[in-house]
Formats: structure tokens, C-alpha cells, sequence
């Protein structure tokens, strides 16, 4: 459903070529949920940016739902949901109803299927009460469940999520990740996101990318993960491990298919 091939973007930053992502290459099946994570500045986000077309790379490929997001972006939208937890694709002026609309109207989504699609999501993520509110006036979790709505109104094979996390308190949390596991399990719908919370990861995602300095530097499951720090009581302390000594580890060659292989760190 994703794969990448020795996708890569460089930034220039004034009149130097700083590349932030290299050499990345992972495949993501049809139905899986994969977490991806990475110390600041890894290159998650650009790499996001990169499936979702909104940025070009500078080097390799991509195919996302078979379509290569840099020229197909346009057919790309109706396959994929997008949520930025840092930035909301809401209206903020708008009562988040009339922001639904809007997005009805940009997906050209079935005004049928919009109100099932509508209904089902405001009932699951219990909207109900906010619709006629302005989204300037929602809390955060209440705007980030209005976000992730956005993103399925239109029913998308592929839901690409950058940190929908960020800020939330605890049960905010966990209804945004109850959601996230039904929606996965109940439609198949294939979940790629990013994030530094590692609840996020152990509750989530049977499958873990650990982006560093721009490579793919681990591929395989939590359990896997937690196994190249012995010793280490939380996953925090493994990650922290990891991140640390992320200087002085190699890159390495990626596992493209989930559950074939052991995982491919040196920590
Ligand atoms: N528009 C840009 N112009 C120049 N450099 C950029 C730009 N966007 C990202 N970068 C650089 O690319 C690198 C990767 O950034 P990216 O945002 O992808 O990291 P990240 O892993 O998502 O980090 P974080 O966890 O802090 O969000 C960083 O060095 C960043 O400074």
C-alpha cells in the first residue's frame, strides 16, 4: 500500500544542500499499522510530506495506494487522509459542521455517504455536541477528533497521521488511539503515523520504523525494538538508548515485507 525506493529530500538552506532524508526504502502493507519514529529533526515529517505529495523528492520514489504522490496528488487526496497534529486543516472561523462541508464539497464525496460517513464519525468520536462550534473555540483533543473526521469523510484506504498525539492529555489520548485501533481493525484501514509518544507505539503499532539522521536505522515490532536494549525496563528507556547512541549506529538495510525478518539495528 506504501512503498518507498530510495526515497530522498535535500533542503537548501540559504545557498547550502542539507539533506534531510536519504536512501529510504520500506514497503507498508495493505491492512497494517506502522508507527515511525525518530528524534527531532529525523526526518519523519519530510518523509510524511513526501507520501502525501505535498513535498517532491529530491531523489528515488514513492507509491502510495499505487499512485506516485509527487505527480498523481490530485488522485492521491481521494485514497488518503491526512492529519497534522500540529496543524489543523480545519476552517477557524467555521462551525466544524460547515468545515465538513467544505471538505464534502473539495472530495466531491456522495452528500449519501457524507451524512452516514458524518454520522458514523461523530457518533464514534463524539462530535455531536461541537458541530455548530467554531473551530478557533475547540479544545485540543476536541479539534484533533475534528481533524481526524476531515480525513475519513471521504473514506480513504490510507490514513498517514504526524504526531496526532501532540498536547493531548491522557484521555484524550487513549479515545484518539481506541479510535485509531477499531478504525484498523474494523475497516482495515492501512495507518501510518509518526510520533514521540511511545504509548502510542505499544498500544498501536505492531510494527515500528525508527528514522534517524534521515535513514531507516530499524524495522520489525516493539517487542523487536525493546530486544536491542537488554536490560531496559520501559521502552522509553530503550528509545532513549537508541537516540543517544544514534551517532555512533550504521544504517542498514531495511526489511521490506512485515514479519520476515529480525529487526536491523545496531544500537
Ligand atoms: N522547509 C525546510 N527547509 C529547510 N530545512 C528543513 C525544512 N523542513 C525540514 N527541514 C530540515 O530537515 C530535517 C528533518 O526535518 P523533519 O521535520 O522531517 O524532522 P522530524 O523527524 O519530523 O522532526 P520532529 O520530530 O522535530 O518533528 C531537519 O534538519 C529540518 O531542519
Amino acid at each position: 500500500m506504501i512503498e518507498t525506493m530510495s526515497l530522498g529530500r535535500d533542503f537548501k538552506v540559504r545557498g547550502v544542500v542539507v539533506p534531510a532524508v536519504h536512501d529510504l526504502t520500506f514497503g507498508v502493507a495493505a491492512g497494517e499499522f506502522v508507527g515511525c519514529l525518530g528524534p527531532n529533526g529525523a526526518g519523519k515529517s519530510t518523509t510524511i510530506k513526501m507520501l502525501t505529495g505535498i513535498l517532491t523528492p529530491t531523489r528515488g520514489r514513492a507509491l502510495v495506494a499505487g499512485l506516485d504522490p509527487a505527480r498523481q496528488r490530485k488522485a492521491l487526496a481521494r485514497r488518503i487522509g491526512v492529519v497534522f497534529g500540529q496543524r489543523t486543516t480545519l476552517w477557524w472561523d467555521l462551525p466544524l459542521r460547515d468545515s465538513f462541508e467544505l471538505v464534502r464539497l473539495l472530495y466531491k464525496v456522495d452528500r449519501n455517504r457524507f451524512g452516514t460517513r458524518l454520522a458514523e464519525l461523530t457518533e464514534v468520536l463524539e462530535l455531536g455536541p461541537f458541530l455548530k462550534t467554531p473551530v478557533r473555540q475547540l479544545s485540543l483533543g476536541q479539534r484533533m477528533r475534528g481533524d481526524i473526521t476531515a480525513a475519513l469523510l471521504h473514506d480513504p484506504e490510507v490514513l498517514v497521521l504526524d504526531e496526532p498525539t501532540i498536547g493531548l492529555d491522557v484521555v484524550a489520548k487513549a479515545e484518539v488511539r481506541s479510535f485509531l485501533a477499531r478504525l484498523n481493525a474494523d475497516r482495515g484501514t492501512t495507518v501510518l503515523l509518526t510520533t514521540h509518544d511511545l504509548g502510542d507505539v505499544e498500544r498501536l503499532c505492531r510494527r515500528v520504523l525508527l528514522i534517524d539522521h534521515g535513514r531507516l536505522a530499524f524495522d520489525g515490532s516493539v517487542a523487536e525494538l525493546r530486544a536491542l536494549v537488554p536490560g531496559q525496563e520501559s521502552i522509553e528507556d530503550v528509545v532513549a538508548h537508541l537516540y543517544l547512541s544514534s551517532t555512533r549506529a550504521a544504517p542498514r538495510t531495511p526489511r521490506r515485507t512485515p514479519d520476515a525478518d529480525p529487526p536491523t539495528v545496531t544500537a
